[in-house]
């Protein structure tokens, strides 16, 4: 069936096309790495699929949900931590997460034992009880994360998950995410940052201007052009590009 399938999506804003007949399907099991550049509609995709915004035409199905349609269903089947989130600047991670668990309809002992359990994942133990608006960018990420998981969801819409973190705690995410993913979920990450995508994802799609160019499964079986390569091949001569060009130099020079 596909935990997450998008067929012929189509949006708008205005005269700008930021989604353009986008096509692909992610199976339970994977993690799946969506890569483009800025305005490729990236973030307008995910968005479609997590209900917060209605597709001009196509199709897009989470876990059998019809997001456009049902995107109360959807949201309470996934989790998802959103482009530039951060959590309510008037509670507390321990209030905020009080608050997810009864959206999410979690009794409170279970809310405490996983929370007390990302806390000491991520190290943030000694702040669970301070306003958010006096965390660092880097332990509000922290908050972001696990209230994406907190339900424990079998689809998750990750954007930039090692944002303003530590390479420590970049580590244990990336470990983190790899084992959730092979625990039969869908991991659906969109990042700028290719060398984690290729480290970590079971496959990627590559996105230019509203449409997927190409896909790569990812299983150590590659050939040997990277996918820093391939993705500056597909993305070439598309409207924005926000990739590093220092490997572009080097075949130049
Ligand atoms: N609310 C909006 N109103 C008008 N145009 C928008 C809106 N949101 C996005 N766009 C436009 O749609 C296109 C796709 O944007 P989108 O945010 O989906 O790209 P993206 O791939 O996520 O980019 P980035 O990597 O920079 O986050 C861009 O041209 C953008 O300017």
């Amino acid at each position: 069936m596909g935990a997450i399938r998008v067929d012929g999506l189509r949006k708008s804003y205005g005269s700008v096309e930021a989604v353009a007949g986008m096509e692909f399907t992610v199976e339970r099991g994977e993690l799946y790495g969506f890569l483009g550049p800025n305005g490729a509609g990236k973030t307008t995709t995910i968005r479609t699929l997590t209900g917060q915004i209605e597709p001009d035409s196509g199709s897009v199905r989470v876990l059998g949900t019809d997001p456009t349609t049902e995107p109360l269903a959807t949201r309470q089947a996934v989790g998802i931590l959103p482009e530039q989130g951060s959590p309510p600047s008037f509670l507390t991670p321990r209030e905020y997460f009080e608050f997810v668990g009864e959206v999410r309809d979690l009794d409170s002992e279970r809310v405490a034992d996983r929370m007390a359990a990302w806390a000491d994942r991520l190290g943030f133990e000694s702040k669970l009880d301070t306003l958010h608006t006096d965390l660092s960018r880097g332990q509000q990420q922290k908050v972001m994360i696990t209230q994406a998981f907190l339900h424990e969801p079998d689809v998750v819409f990750i954007d930039e998950p090692l944002a303003n973190l530590d390479p420590l705690v970049q580590e244990q995410v990336k470990q983190f995410l790899v084992s959730y993913a092979a625990g039969d979920n869908a991991v659906f990450v969109s990042t700028h940052n290719i060398d984690v995508a290729e480290e970590i994802c079971t496959r990627v799609g590559i996105v230019a201007d509203g449409q997927l160019v190409t896909e790569r499964t990812l299983d150590g079986d590659e050939d040997d052009e990277s996918l820093l390569d391939v993705f500056l091949d597909r993305v070439e001569g598309t409207a924005e590009r926000d990739v590093p060009t220092p490997g572009r130099m080097d075949t130049e020079s």
